[in-house]
């Protein structure tokens, strides 16, 4: 039997999988790492805890499958987006690397759209300057740490940066570069209207590649460090949507994909590049050679629930947290959260916006509040399906991928929220199981993705929508959709108290 492996390089830990040629998993492995905080709104991680969590992980895997290091044939990479790594001449990172939901870049946004110029921006990388992508944080670091700036001579992302340390190859793949700014999106290269208009040189870019495509093989000393062998092939990867809408299935028209991980996700195929969502929804390069797709984004979908569950449950799983959602009606009694704790991108692109409860009363329960962080979040996400809805797309079945689709409440709720059919995959690792696919069709294991998806995306549960539910979702919806206008200008004033 041979195997490949998917390595996911989340915000919240690595999570690995080793999957035989039918796509079964047969063993898992993850490492956690910190996030740092230093003030409202930014958020950073050390590029070593990954390279250290994913080895230590990568690691465990071997021991634990027991098989042959020889019979891994290839491995490759999906990666939280963004995020940026600059790196020095001799290949090492000059700071902490600054995360998607990263939102102190808002000056260089529109430092951004007056170089650039805002019709130029959506003509060439077809989205705007929203300050979580990686060109605002560039020009952050050159404006505020010049002498750091000043040794940087190229940049990465986060599964990028890993793969040079497996590796010792700089790449970065379509899918990926599509959420720098840099990119042209259609024309599939770095865009030099861009690259000039914001001072920077073509050599900062590294080569791009496309995500099955094979960018060497693991250095000796990091094979031995990983217990693999050192010809085991690396192929490029994706940004973890482009991974997640490939793991779920998401490879010609008509599909959707809803992923809750740290952040949230309403994902859209496009077969091409002509749809002109006008910057209201990203619009990026899959991991599926030549396709597109266009997402809303929620930016602290899953982080919400993690934030609420270490804060007031700290210590109990999510399954102790949410014992009991499933017999609060929709509407958790009357209360409504906005899940704006870093601030919004879909369809609000707003840094300065944060979250509320609404309608607190003396018979609210912890697990009222629980179950109002869910809505809340999905709620949001609505708001993508709703956007899609109106451009004219048919949204019916979603795919759920993520840690929150484990919880089958949540599904339910999606279906309700979504008034969709809500699919569940065999393993929710979306993003792991899609880049444990680039390898397998890397390795030449199938002749297309698709045939690939037809044997390793495995459905294994259908949410059919509640019509109560649904209609008493609708009503709260519109309620919810209001927050965002009525809070708007507090949380402005609020601002200068933020630490
Ligand atoms: N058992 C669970 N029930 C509900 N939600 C969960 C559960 N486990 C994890 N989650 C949610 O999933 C999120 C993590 O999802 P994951 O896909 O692992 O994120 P990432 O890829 O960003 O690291 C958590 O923040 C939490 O909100
Ligand atoms: O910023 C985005 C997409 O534009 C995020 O979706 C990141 O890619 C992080 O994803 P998760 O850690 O939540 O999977």
């Amino acid at each position: 039997m041979s195997y490949v492996i998917g390595i996911d390089l989340g915000t919240s830990a690595v999570k690995v999988l080793l999957l035989d040629r039918s796509g079964t998993v047969a063993a898992e492995a993850s490492r956690d790492y910190p996030l740092y905080h230093e003030h409202s709104g930014w958020s950073e991680q050390t590029p070593e805890d990954w390279v250290t969590g994913t080895i230590g992980a990568l690691r465990e895997l071997v021991l634990n499958a027991d098989v042959p290091a020889d019979a891994i044939e290839g491995i490759s990479f999906s990666g939280q987006m963004h995020g940026l790594v600059l790196l020095d001449a001799a290949g090492k990172p000059v700071r902490r690397a600054m995360l998607w939901n990263d939102t102190r870049t808002t000056a260089e946004c529109r430092e951004i759209e007056s170089l650039v110029g805002q019709e130029q921006l959506l003509t060439v990388t077809r989205n705007p300057a929203l300050e979580g992508f990686t060109l605002p944080k560039i020009l952050w670091v050159r404006k505020h740490e010049p002498e750091v700036f000043a040794q940087a001579v190229s940049f990465l992302l986060p599964k990028d940066y890993v793969r040079y340390r497996l590796t010792g190859a700089l790449h970065m793949d379509y899918s990926d570069a599509a959420g720098t700014l840099l990119l042209d999106v259609a024309g599939k290269r770095w865009s030099s209207e861009v690259l000039n208009a914001v001072n920077l040189p073509a050599s900062f870019c590294p080569p791009l590649v496309e995500s099955h495509e094979l960018t060497g093989t693991l250095l000796p000393e990091q094979a031995a460090a990983c217990g693999l062998s050192a010809d085991t092939k690396v192929f490029a990867g994706g940004a973890d949507n482009a991974c997640g809408a490939i793991g779920s299935g998401i490879l010609q028209e008509g599909l959707t994909m809803c992923s809750i991980g740290t952040s949230g996700v309403i994902l859209s195929y496009e077969q091409g590049s002509g749809n002109d969502f006008r910057g209201k929804v990203h619009f990026f390069n899959h991991g599926k050679e030549n396709a597109f797709y266009a997402m809303g984004v929620t930016l602290a979908a899953g982080y919400s629930l993690s934030w609420f569950k270490n804060t007031f449950a700290k210590g109990e799983s999510y399954d102790e947290l949410l014992q009991g959602a499933g017999d609060v009606l929709p509407g958790s009694n009357g209360l409504l959260f906005t899940p704006y704790l870093v601030g919004e991108r879909t369809p609000h692109a707003d840094s300065v916006i944060r979250g509320s409860f609404i309608g607190i009363d003396g018979s609210h329960e912890r697990i009222h509040f629980a179950r109002a962080v869910m809505e809340g979040i999905t709620f949001s996400l609505n708001e993508s399906v709703d956007m899609f809805r109106q451009a004219g797309k048919t949204v019916d079945t979603i795919i759920s991928i993520g840690g929150g689709a484990q919880n089958p409440v949540w599904l339910q709720m999606q279906a309700d929220i979504f008034n969709a059919d809500v699919v569940a995959l065999e393993n929710e690792q979306g993003p792991g199981l899609g880049a444990a696919m680039l390898a397998a069709y890397g390795c030449g294991w199938f002749e297309s993705l698709d045939a690939c998806a037809e044997l390793f995306v495995k459905r294994s549960s259908v949410y059919k929508p509640n019509p109560a539910a649904v209609d008493a979702y609708a009503g709260l919806f519109r309620i919810y959709q209001d927050i965002y206008a009525q809070t708007r200008g507090m949380n402005a004033a609020l601002q200068p108290y933020r630490k």
